[in-house]
């Protein structure tokens, strides 16, 4: 196994008596893409504000490139970029101007400046507006120039703390572009936070779930997905009897059956977890069969994060 660029050893968090991080041992490896997923609340930015020196440990230690963030912060901070959900931006100054101040507190000067600025803007597809203030672009323009800014020094580990809250999907696709193309053309390793499972499916090779603080499973999205076994029924019927919601869920291949809330088209929809799709179907047709109960619609769904979320706490990723 590579040496890691990043490793937390019983990371922890106070906020007074609140204990919003607890006890994170993970790693990262170098040039790999990771996810933290979780909830509002599960402790993702408190972690990423340890990572980044801007919050000090309660106790336990992480180190970035073979340096520990509370004894050498300010290296640290030179081989890391930081974007935080919040813009940190001038808003009557250009994309342009933005860049080359941030850059120039970096060190850069000259050419290397110059060059490193336009290759920002063209990572994150800004190029062409490049000139215009701040404040005259949408917010998931502005996000992109946040971006741009955490890049400006080259930093060998990014982190972007959920890029995408509020981003139209336009904006969105550059950001995924820009994780991609980073990670594949400049071997920068980056570790993504984020509460929609997709984007962690689309580009982490592994991810953390996290929940209250704690990290409550850790691997590839397809190894996670995997062990959840079966996949998701979601079956029309004519009414929400809980009977029938209980009668399905003592079925041997279902883990768990609910009607989920009332959706626009007044239909009741039983959501079926299964540990095996096809046999638990066949268990369901031939219990309905049984009973003289009528299916209105039959739809299966391929288990995801979200489902493994949903099955290792009970509760949705967006509750
Ligand atoms: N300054 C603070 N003082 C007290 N509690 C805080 C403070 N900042 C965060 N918390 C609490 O710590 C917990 C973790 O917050 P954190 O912001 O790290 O979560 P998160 O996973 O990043 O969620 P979000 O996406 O909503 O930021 C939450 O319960 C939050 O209310």
């Amino acid at each position: 196994m590579p040496t890691p660029i990043v490793e937390t050893r019983s990371l922890t968090y106070r906020y007074g008596d609140f204990l919003a991080v607890k006890d994170l041992s993970f790693h990262i490896e170098p040039g790999e893409v990771f996810g933290l997923l979780g909830p509002n609340g599960a402790g993702k930015s408190t972690t990423i504000s340890m990572l980044t020196c801007l919050l000090p440990p309660t106790s336990g230690s992480a180190v970035i490139a073979g340096l520990d963030v509370a004894r050498s912060a300010a290296e640290v901070k030179q081989l890391i970029g930081v974007v935080p959900q919040d813009l940190a931006l001038y808003p009557t100054l250009s994309a342009r101007e933005n860049l080359r101040f941030f850059g120039e507190l970096f060190g850069l000067r000259g050419k290397p400046l110059r060059d490193r600025v336009e290759s920002v803007l063209e990572y994150v597809g800004m190029t062409e507006r490049a000139n215009d203030p701040i404040k005259s672009y949408s917010g998931g323009m502005k996000r992109r120039i946040n971006l741009a800014v955490g890049l400006i020094h080259s930093p060998r580990v990014l982190f972007l703390d959920e890029p995408t809250v509020g981003v139209d999907p336009q904006s969105r696709n550059h950001i995924f572009e820009s994780v991609e193309r980073l990670n594949r053309e400049e071997g920068m390793t980056i570790l993504y936070t984020t509460h929609y499972m997709e984007e962690a499916e689309r580009l982490c090779r592994r991810v953390a779930i996290m929940d209250r603080g704690e990290i409550i499973a850790l691997n590839t999205p397809r190894e996670l997905i995997a062990m959840l076994g079966g996949g998701i029924l979601r079956i029309g019927l004519p009414q929400a009897d809980p009977a029938v919601a209980q009668a399905v869920q003592a079925l041997p291949q279902v883990r768990s059956a609910a009607f989920e809330p009332d959706g626009v088209s007044h239909k009741a929809v039983l959501k079926v977890e299964t540990r095996s799709a096809n046999p638990a179907l066949l268990e369901i047709i031939q219990l309905f069969n049984q009973q003289g109960l009528e299916i209105l619609s039959m739809e299966t769904l391929e288990p995801n994060l979200e489902s493994v979320f949903l099955h290792l706490t009970g509760k949705s990723l967006r509750a």
